[in-house]
């Protein structure tokens, strides 16, 4: 159901002059409307301004921050034919005094509902919803509590299990900095782009951790999806004989880790019944909304370690909130610790100003070591002109982006006018390796063989979309086959993508399989699991659709030997700086851009725009006491 069939066009819900216009605009929806109306009706608010600004903030949320910054009230992303300029925006000093003087952020003699709150910081006043200040308090508190103090640790064992989990690493050693910090801190963030080792140095964190506390020390390791959370396990499994890692538990999503009960709007486990893990690593955390974060960091007992880890200039979670990058960005606080800086000390010896190399920390690098934060920079899986690229488009420098793409050198391939012909011949390729693997039941090589090549779009529909890429390859592979792909029927060789989580299978929504002959007639769903792939009848599968091709979001934690991006047209909104660096970076060999010169700067132009007070110093609530 859409938001016009939810809430009909009446007047008295969609309002009247700026909201109404606005809605009919296309910037705000009916229900941002009806929500601005319903909470000036119990507030006892009336003003256009100020109900306006209430709109905006709900629209923010939907559109995935936190709050409404007050100084950028223009600045919203809306469909590419509405004209933003034409609109009839009131004076921003005129809402800000508005909201300033409203019942809904002062309260009113009708009653204490407060629902909105007015945060003035350093940076300009901050717009929330109640839920989503009290969201963000949670996670700033809670984690300036875990930061008052420190596990009490021997130095010296720690030094010694550093030398046995990294032998022979070369200063400076950003995985040994980080394995320093999680030893001897309750909260430690990884960050990292794809390949920088970030589940390596969690596995020699998990057994660095073992060999000081002992093999019964709870581990818990979670992710935000299924799919994510399999192959955080997965990897820690794989490498748990070499480290003497013992006890290896099963990963969970981050909801299963809280105790999600279906039908209830409570998790098991909560500020007044805390998780039971010692140590709890959640990776991919650049997926995770303010909601969970707020909930998962209430819920850590305080003496548990918290290990934080993902992309952060990856693509973000759906709901509002940007949490790990906020983290990795905000102000750091106070020093270093002792500890810290004794056992790190032979990696800061040579630290330069700024942000610091790869071969060097930088000064601020070093300062966020105070907040428990590490950023490893050495990609260790692809290097090259992929990396540059990805480098290029992180940093937002889109000269060098086109420079690289025009360029072309290996791994990299640009075609501004399409190259259909290209895509499908890997397409083809690819199917047939699956097919031969398949047709013989070898499903790990069927498995190895779909990473060969995958054909990722912004969009899901139109020319530019995953319905027609996936028409085409389907079109193309039959062709070559001589058969039609009926997706219907559980053919040999038939690429899979589960839509749903389905815990009795062991398949998560986003995992990828194949079908393979089971030898003796029949057909069995294969899903790569480490070294054994998982399989399943199909018969079993209720929600397994065919992928030829996906959509980046959906590729976000999987790579391939080659992708082509497919860009769409330069004023889609979708296509932002994080989306093309999530896309180039799920390539290890080779990267395809389809699209033209203009798209892809629109797309290096365009950040996600996503505000929050997090990055900020507190601020302080007006109309309340702080
Ligand atoms: N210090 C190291 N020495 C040798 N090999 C390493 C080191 N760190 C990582 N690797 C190897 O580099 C590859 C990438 O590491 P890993 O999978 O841990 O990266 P990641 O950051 O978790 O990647 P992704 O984000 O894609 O999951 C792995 O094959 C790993 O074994």
């Amino acid at each position: 159901m859409n938001d016009r069939d939810r809430y009909p066009a009446s007047v008295a819900q969609r309002g009247k002059g700026l909201l109404r216009v606005f809605d009919e605009a296309g910037v705000l929806t009916a229900a941002d409307v009806h929500v601005a109306l319903r909470l000036g009706k119990l507030g006892g608010e009336s003003d256009e301004f100020a109900l306006f600004a209430v709109a905006l903030a709900v629209r923010a949320v939907r559109a995935g921050s936190v709050c409404l910054d007050m100084t950028r009230l223009r600045d919203v992303t809306a469909d590419e034919d509405v004209d933003l300029d034409a609109l009839p925006w009131p004076d921003d000093a005129a809402v800000l005094d508005a909201v300033r003087r409203s019942p809904l952020v002062l309260g009113s003699e009708a009653g204490p509902l407060r629902p909105i709150l007015l945060i003035d910081t350093a940076d300009g006043p901050l717009l929330y919803l109640q839920r989503y200040y009290l969201q963000e308090r949670t996670i700033r508190d809670v984690l300036a509590d875990r930061a008052r103090s420190a596990p009490d640790v021997d130095v010296d064992a720690v030094a010694a299990a550093l030398d046995r989990f990294f032998p022979g690493s070369e200063p400076p050693d950003r995985q040994r900095i980080a394995a320093a910090v999680a030893a001897t801190a309750w909260t430690t963030v990884i960050a990292g782009g794809p390949g920088t080792g970030k589940t390596h140095t969690v596995a020699r964190i998990l057994a660095l951790l073992q060999s000081l506390y002992g093999s019964h020390l709870r581990l818990g390791l979670a992710a935000p999806t299924g799919k994510a959370a399999a192959r955080l396990r997965e990897s820690v499994e794989t490498q748990s004989e070499e480290l003497g890692l013992r006890n290896v538990p099963g990963a969970m999503t981050v909801h299963r880790l809280l105790g999600w009960r279906p039908g209830r709007s409570r998790f098991r486990h909560d500020a007044h019944n805390r998780l039971p893990y010692d140590v709890v690593v959640v990776d991919e955390t650049s997926m995770v909304s303010s909601t969970m974060m707020s909930r998962l960091l209430a819920a850590m007992r305080s003496d548990a370690r918290l290990i934080l880890v993902g992309d952060p200039d990856q693509l973000t979670s759906v709901d509002a909130g940007a949490v790990l990058a906020d983290l990795v960005a905000r102000p750091v606080t106070g020093a270093v610790p002792d500890a810290v800086t004794r056992l790190t000390a032979r990696d800061l010896a040579d630290t330069l100003p700024g942000d610091g190399t790869e071969r060097a920390l930088g000064t601020r690098e070093r300062e966020r070591l105070a907040a428990g934060i590490v950023r490893l920079s050495r990609g260790r899986r692809f290097g090259g002109a992929i990396a540059d690229l990805a480098v290029a488009v992180r940093d937002g420098d889109a000269d060098t982006v086109i420079d690289i793409l025009r360029a072309q050198p290996p791994g990299i391939e640009f075609h501004p006018d399409s190259a259909a012909d290209a895509v499908d011949r890997d397409v083809v390729a690819t199917a047939r390796s699956v097919l031969a693997a398949a047709e013989v039941g070898d499903a790990a090589s069927a498995l190895d063989a779909l990473e060969r090549h995958r054909t990722l779009c912004a969009h899901r529909e139109g020319p530019y979309g995953v319905r027609h890429w996936s028409a085409r390859a389907a079109e193309r592979i039959g062709a070559d086959r001589g058969s039609f792909l009926d997706e219907d029927t559980w053919y040999v060789g038939r690429p899979l993508l589960i839509t749903v989580n389905d815990h009795d299978n062991r398949v998560y929504n986003g995992d990828t399989g194949v079908v393979v002959s089971d030898g003796d007639g029949g057909v069995l769903a294969a899903f790569a699991r480490g070294d054994r792939p998982l399989t399943v009848h199909p018969s079993r599968l209720s929600s397994a659709v065919s992928v030829h091709a996906m959509t980046i979001h959906r590729s976000q934690g999987s790579q391939y030997d080659t992708v082509s991006v497919v860009l769409p047209d330069d004023r889609s909104s979708l296509l932002t700086r994080e989306l093309l660096y999530t896309a180039v970076t799920r390539a290890r060999k080779v990267v395809r851009v389809l699209g033209s010169e203009e798209a892809v700067r629109s797309g290096v132009g365009r950040r996600v725009l996503r505000a929050s007070g997090l990055r900020r110093d507190p601020g302080t609530p007006v109309g309340r006491e702080a």
